[in-house]
Parts: C-alpha cells; sequence; structure tokens
C-alpha cells in the first residue's frame, strides 16, 4: 500500500508528464524583518486526474503548499511546475476553493456568482449561463439558481463555490479543507457527493485536509507532511478505497494514524468519524 517517493505513481499522464511538479520547494514567512521557514523541503507529483490530498498536523504548512500552487506565494527554494509552466501567476487553470463561507460575492445571486469567472474569462453570456446551470444542478442547486448567498446555508454556499470552481473547467481544483468549518452530517454529504463528481469529471484534485478518513474517501494518494519546518513524511497510496467498508480502508487509516501519531497530532481532530 505505502509507496516509495521515487516510484512512478499511477494514473500516468499519458506522455509521462505530470500536472503539477512540487520539487525540492521551501516556503517561508517574513515575520519583524526575518524569514521564518513554514515548509522545509516538499517534493511530489501529480498526474493528469489524480486525487491528492496535503495531510499533516496542524499549521505544518498544508496550506501554504496550497497557496504557492495556486501562484499566491513565491517558494523561496525549488520549482513548482504548473502544465509545463514554472511559478505560474494565479489564474483560472487553478480554481481554489477555501473553508470560509464568505467567498462569494454577497451581491450576486448564486447564477451570478457562477456566471461571472466564465465572463472574465471570455465565455459569451448564453453559453456562461448554460455551464453555470449544468453545473449548479449538478452540485443540487438547481432550485436556488435566484437565491442570494446569505439566503444559503453554509454547506449550500460551498457547493456553489464547488460549482463555479468546475464551471470553468480548471487544469486543476485546489481545496483548502473545504468542508473543514461544516457540521458533520453535511461534510459526509458533500464528500461523497464530491467523490462521484470528482470521478464522473475527472477533474485532478489537491485538496488540504487534517481528518484521515476525507483524505482515504476522497484521494488517490495522501502526501503526508512531516516535522517543523515541514517535509514530505510518506506518500501514501489509498486509491480505491470509497468507504470504511472496502477492504484496505482500517489498514490505511492505521497507517496514516501511525504517522500523524509520530508527530504527536491530536487523533481525536484527525478522524472525523
Ligand atoms: N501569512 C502568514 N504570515 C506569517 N506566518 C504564517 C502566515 N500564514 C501561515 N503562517 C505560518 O506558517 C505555518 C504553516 O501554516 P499553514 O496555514 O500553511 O499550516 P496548515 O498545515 O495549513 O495548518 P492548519 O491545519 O492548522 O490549517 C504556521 O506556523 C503558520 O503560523
Amino acid at each position: 500500500m505505502d509507496e516509495d517517493m521515487t516510484a512512478v505513481p499511477a494514473g500516468d499522464a499519458g506522455d509521462g508528464a505530470a500536472l503539477l511538479v512540487v520539487d525540492r520547494v521551501a516556503i517561508g514567512y517574513r515575520r519583524n524583518g526575518r524569514y521564518v521557514p513554514a515548509v522545509g523541503e516538499a517534493s511530489f507529483e501529480v498526474r493528469r486526474g489524480e486525487k491528492i490530498m496535503l495531510l499533516g498536523p496542524s499549521g505544518c504548512g498544508k496550506s501554504t503548499i496550497l497557496k504557492a500552487v495556486a501562484g499566491y506565494l513565491r517558494p523561496a527554494a525549488g520549482r513548482i511546475v504548473v502544465g509545463g509552466r514554472e511559478a505560474p501567476p494565479p489564474g483560472p487553470d487553478r480554481a481554489v476553493v477555501f473553508q470560509e463561507f464568505d467567498q462569494l460575492f454577497p451581491w450576486r445571486t448564486v447564477l451570478g456568482n457562477v456566471v461571472y469567472p466564465l465572463r472574465v474569462t471570455g465565455v459569451d453570456r448564453a453559453t456562461a449561463r448554460t455551464r453555470a446551470v449544468e453545473h449548479l444542478e449538478l452540485m443540487g442547486l438547481g432550485a436556488a439558481l435566484d437565491s442570494y448567498p446569505h439566503q444559503l446555508s453554509g454547506g449550500m454556499k460551498q457547493r456553489v463555490a464547488i460549482a463555479r470552481a468546475l464551471a470553468i473547467d480548471p487544469l486543476m481544483l485546489l481545496m483548502d479543507e473545504p468542508f473543514g468549518a461544516l457540521d458533520a452530517q453535511t461534510r459526509g454529504r458533500l464528500q461523497r457527493e464530491l467523490a462521484t463528481i470528482a470521478a464522473r469529471t475527472n477533474v485532478t484534485l489537491l485538496f488540504v485536509t487534517h481528518s484521515i478518513d476525507e483524505a482515504i474517501l476522497l484521494g488517490d494518494r495522501v502526501v503526508v507532511l512531516a516535522g517543523r519546518p515541514s517535509q514530505v513524511a510518506r506518500i501514501v497510496d489509498v486509491a480505491g478505497l470509497g468507504g470504511p467498508d472496502d477492504p484496505g480502508f482500517a489498514d490505511a487509516r492505521q497507517t496514516l494514524r501511525g504517522l500523524l501519531a509520530e508527530e504527536g497530532e491530536d487523533l481525536s481532530r484527525a478522524v472525523f468519524d
């Protein structure tokens, strides 16, 4: 089950090239004029269509890596290559969904929120509307097109954010604990829905989580980060483990628990039941 970092991962792009290469990346922040490292050295690759989960203890730099892949932060060392382009600036090729419920435009309807980025990227009005409706229906929001964000539950807002991200047909979908602020029941439902939609659309996914179960449910491989500043401790293959009833789920959970326990992670926080 465990996979050596040097092994060629499953789901090859066909031409052998990875869609995302994170190569010996170090990232830090300036605090009081001093460089404070957050990520010491991280390397992993993501093939087209793969679902890669970033898992690790709180503060180990998961969001930092995601923001660097999105182009919001520049690494202090190493290379980030997306679709053959080194260090690309932020762009619609990498759609980002955050944990916070306030990522929608409050003055636009649900439909308007999804149409807007399509229009900005040059899609004509009629096509933008058709594509937005299609993706909102895919996320179960067909009846809420004319609602405003303040009229929606947290779960519905996250559905809109996901529909908006998928509608622009990004090269990669970057998700930073998108279900972290939801109640357990809604979180479970959205996890299952995302798994289905991700499989159907074959979107390439980089997903930050501190939940072992979420990582196994949604991921093909789990990049486990550890240490301060962090490094990639292990990359664990969890492909095909859809739910706790699957043979192999308990083993994967055990492996990931073991890796996090080595880091002193609070396991009650790391496992959503
Ligand atoms: N804007 C910032 N300025 C200074 N330090 C920061 C900034 N953002 C993050 N850090 C620091 O970088 C480190 C990594 O933070 P990051 O948010 O990437 O971790 P994380 O693994 O995503 O954590 P969590 O699971 O708690 O969300 C932490 O020590 C954090 O305090």
